[in-house]
């Protein structure tokens, strides 16, 4: 007889845009939240009982109140308040998680000085934060960033790998090496200030991926990971995915010419895929 497992439900993509108007300037945020619960929801799923659904209309609901009523200045502080929202108001729920995020909007520049009400998208990645709040227990925070693009123009190699029949990557000492970053760190206990923490985090990711001697993508996104935990004494581990974004250098013999690693065709498909988590 099939019986009901693990389950879970709630809404997603709830995208929603905060500005908070300052005598002086505008602070905007733009946000996209996922709120999913879990709990006695087992009498819904195999009978059709309601009773103790709450909509996930309401939900979204929920976000757009919340969002009006907090004082919360980052992302993480307002994922646990809507957690701990949810689990105040819903005997029904035993767990929630939500996640939320965050645009990378930056004021922009008009002649040299931040622009007090305009902003521009300064680059596709973006701030993330997960919490989980089981009842009675405390939250457990995670943080990242999604979707950082970087490259570099030197100081990658690959080469010592297996050969065989199949093998036809040619050995590199120095090739392009791009990356879309994902990072994603627990916290043991939070940080006293999460935005700092985060920003330490990826000026940390990005020091090292532009100093690294590297041997491989494995090779820095392990050492990647290493820094990020000395730099954030509260981060416990990272997850770190950073797909290799392959730029192939074109053979330019059969125009006549040489080609000393100057040009490329990048690519993104299909493209390596490294992922680790590092733990201390
Ligand atoms: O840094 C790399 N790691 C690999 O595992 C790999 N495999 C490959 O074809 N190129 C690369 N580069």
């Amino acid at each position: 007889m099939a019986r009901l497992g693990e389950n879970r439900y709630g809404k997603a993509r709830v995208r929603v845009m905060k500005v908070v108007r300052h005598a002086t300037h505008h602070a905007m945020k733009e946000w996209d939240v996922l709120v999913l619960l879990h709990g006695d929801f087992d009498s819904c799923f195999t009978t059709g009982d309601n009773s103790k659904i709450l909509p996930t209309d309401t939900m979204k609901n929920t976000v757009y109140y919340l969002a009006r009523e907090s004082k919360s200045e980052t992302l993480e502080h307002f994922a646990i308040e809507l957690a701990e929202y949810i689990i105040a108001n819903n005997p029904q729920v035993l767990k929630v998680s939500t996640e939320v995020a965050e645009k990378n909007w930056k004021q922009v520049i008009v002649d040299g000085a931040s622009h007090a009400t305009t902003y521009q998208l300064a680059g596709p990645e973006l701030h993330t934060t997960q919490v989980t709040l089981e009842r009675g227990s405390k939250p457990e925070i995670h943080s990242g960033i999604d979707g950082l693009v970087i490259l570099k123009t030197t100081k990658s190699a690959f080469t010592g790998y297996i050969k065989d029949k199949l093998t036809t990557l040619p050995e590199s000492t120095d090739r392009i090496f791009g990356t879309r970053a994902t990072a994603t760190w627990k916290y043991s206990e939070p940080p006293a200030d999460y935005a700092a923490s985060r920003e330490a985090a990826i000026a940390t990711l990005l020091k090292v991926f532009a100093e690294h001697d590297s041997l491989s993508v494995q090779h820095t996104l392990f050492d990647i990971g290493k820094a990020m935990l000395a730099a954030v004494p509260q981060m416990e581990s990272v997850t770190l995915a950073m797909p290799n974004l392959h730029c192939l250098l074109v053979d330019l013999n059969r125009f006549g010419q040489d080609n000393p690693n100057q040009i490329f065709v990048p690519t993104d498909e299909p493209h390596g895929y490294i992922e680790a988590t590092i733990e201390r």
